[in-house]
């Protein structure tokens, strides 16, 4: 898996792939590894497919629970801080997590990331799965605060094909999310060998 978050002047970017593996066997290929808990918070998915999956669910029904209760949006920070504590609860016995959580709420933009040590911690950048190596090489190349919507969705989109070209744990569809003050819109899905085809296309026209 490779899935990577950012923010930048225009919000938060979210990208990553869809290859779920067993071993060396591919389970999927079309995984969803970008989770929709609401319209202003999203979530990505790495580590153990069960145990993301599961824990996923139980967030989002806490933060429906939260929003029920007290009339308004659960806070990122809020969210992020509930999944770390149950998360810590089962420390030492076997998960396997890397989640991040996106979203917008009254302090404006937020991103964290929550891992199954029970670590939380909020950044600008991130990048969790075992192809984020190859990722952070163009991700940390290309980033800036003050890139375009196209410059920045078009950054998540390479970052994520770097890694599915170089990682067997990473490939399929490479999906781009974006975090606005009005919500997430869901940018694109694009297969990795389109979009490796596409690339050495560009590489050959700038070489002629
Ligand atoms: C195909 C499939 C599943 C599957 O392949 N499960 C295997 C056992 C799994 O958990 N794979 C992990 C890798 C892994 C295997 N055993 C482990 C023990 C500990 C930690 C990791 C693993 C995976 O693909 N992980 C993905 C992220 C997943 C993909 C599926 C959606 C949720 C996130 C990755 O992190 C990369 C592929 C690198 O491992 C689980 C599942 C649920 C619902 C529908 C389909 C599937």
């Amino acid at each position: 898996t490779t899935t990577l978050g950012f923010q930048y002047k225009g919000g938060i970017v979210l990208a990553v792939d869809s290859r779920a593996t067993g071993g060396q066997f591919i389970g999927s290929s079309t995984m969803k590894k970008i989770v929709e808990i609401n319209d202003y918070l999203l979530g990505t998915l790495a580590g153990g497919a069960a145990d993301c999956v599961y824990w996923d669910r139980v967030l989002a029904k806490q933060c429906r629970t939260y929003e029920l209760r007290n009339r308004e949006r659960i806070s990122i920070a809020a969210a992020s801080k509930l999944l770390s504590n149950m998360i810590y609860n089962y420390k030492g016995m076997g998960l396997s997590i890397g989640m991040m959580l996106a979203g917008w709420d009254k302090r404006g933009p937020s991103l964290y990331y929550v891992d199954s040590e029970g670590a939380r911690t909020p950044g600008k950048v991130f990048s969790v799965g075992s192809g984020s190596i190859y990722a952070f090489g163009a991700l940390d190349s290309g980033y800036r605060w003050d890139l375009t919507d196209e410059e920045a969705y078009e950054l998540g989109r390479r970052s994520i094909y770097h890694a599915t070209h170089r990682d067997a744990y990473s490939g399929g569809i490479v999906r781009v999310y974006h975090m606005k003050p009005t919500g997430w819109v869901h940018i694109s899905d694009e297969d990795c060998k389109d979009l490796h085809y596409m690339y050495q296309d560009q590489k050959q026209k700038e070489l002629n």
